[in-house]
């Protein structure tokens, strides 16, 4: 383990400089990291979840137009195509078009594209760790509300799949807050959702929890509304991929499920989003978001560990069973408590989210 919880860093060790990032497939089993030197790598490692999550996606885009910057040694034309590959990797998380847009509006009159692209690419990533940290304080000063109102002691809070540091630079999005609270030494126990199929939520959640020491607990995803029922959730906390005008949610497939077992036994609804996430050129998230459709062998096949230390892949379907993969899901506005934000806490309603990001 490196030690200081990056998903992300550049690596001069080799000829040119490249992007080295934690191959997240292979957590929690082994910790490894993969050098990311040209746009196909970069593309690939976006499209197979070497990394993943929308902000580590953006931050991920950013540094790979710098690499390409390098392989196209400063021809901007020639960028423009890289850049393209790279902002076609992934289509629901909308941090991804965001930070390739910026980058390539920046570098449009660069006269030095290579050192532009990176000093653009580290500019970008400065700020998404800023806007963590603002998210982490706005959304600790919810869970140290909810808790004193409750009269407990403990808050526990349900989260699903992972919005931590491996999904966003530097302490995530919806653990950011869970991090400020360890600091600020309230008692906190996470409910972590497994986050069928590729377990984002057993397998990452559980993991950056463990590194920190944060009390916690998996649970089989169909056993939140079952836990609220009985008053054992005080809050959830999610991430988002995508966030529209309206304030629609995109995130991991099963948070709309949870936001509507949450609403039906009042359990506030938190989704921790940097205003990168917004999309406000589209309105009805419902009916606009794109919704990624992956192989459905991420379904029928699943990833473990046996006895001997041997990770696997073993089917558990029958073989003939056809199977589908939505990778997302939207969760309408109404569900919605509030949106944490980098500029501070906001209802998820048209008017007020345009009054507040674009007044
Ligand atoms: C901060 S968003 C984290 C977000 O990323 C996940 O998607 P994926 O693992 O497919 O990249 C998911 O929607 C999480 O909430």
């Amino acid at each position: 383990m490196q030690g200081n919880y990056k998903a992300l860093w550049l690596n001069d060790d080799l000829f040119d400089e490249c992007l080295e990032v934690i191959d997240q497939r292979q957590l929690p089993f082994v910790y490894d990291t993969r050098h990311l030197t040209n746009t196909e790598e970069v593309v690939n490692a976006i499209k197979n979840m070497t990394v993943r999550g929308a902000g580590v996606i953006g931050s991920v885009a950013a540094f790979g137009i710098y690499i390409a910057a390098i392989e196209v040694e400063g021809d901007y034309e020639a960028l423009k195509e890289k850049a393209a590959l790279i902002r076609e990797s992934r289509p629901t998380a909308v941090n991804l078009m965001w930070a390739v847009d910026r980058m390539m509006e920046l570098l449009k009159d660069s006269d030095d594209l290579v050192d532009d692209a990176r000093e653009a690419a580290i500019k970008l990533n400065d700020e998404e760790a800023l806007e963590s940290q603002k998210i982490a304080e706005y959304g600790c000063n919810i869970i140290e509300d909810i808790l004193k109102k409750s009269g407990k002691t403990e808050i526990n809070i349900l989260t699903h799949c992972n919005a931590g540091w491996l999904a966003v630079i530097d302490e995530g999005t919806a653990l950011a807050p869970i991090y400020e609270a360890q600091r600020r030494g309230i008692d906190v126990h996470v409910w972590v959702d497994e986050t069928r199929p590729r377990n984002q939520g057993a397998s990452l959640t559980a993991w950056e929890l463990s590194q920190s020491g944060i009390k916690h607990t998996i649970i089989a995803d169909n056993t939140g509304g079952h836990l609220m029922q009985h008053g054992m959730v005080d809050m959830v906390i999610v991430g988002a991929d995508r966030v529209s005008a309206n304030g629609d949610v995109a995130n991991k497939i099963g948070t709309y499920l949870k936001a509507l077992a949450a609403h039906d036994n009042n359990v506030p609804f938190y989704v921790a989003i940097p205003t990168s996430t917004f999309d406000f050129e589209i309105r009805d998230g419902v009916k606009g978001i794109p919704i990624e459709e992956r192989s459905a062998d991420e379904v029928r096949f699943i990833k473990g560990v046996d006895s001997e230390g041997v990770v696997r892949e073993v089917r558990i379907t029958p073989e003939d069973s056809p199977a589908i993969n939505y990778g997302f899901d939207v969760t309408p506005a109404r569900l919605i408590t509030g949106l944490i934000t980098n500029r501070g806490v906001c209802e998820a309603d048209f008017d007020k989210i345009q009054e507040k990001f674009r007044g």
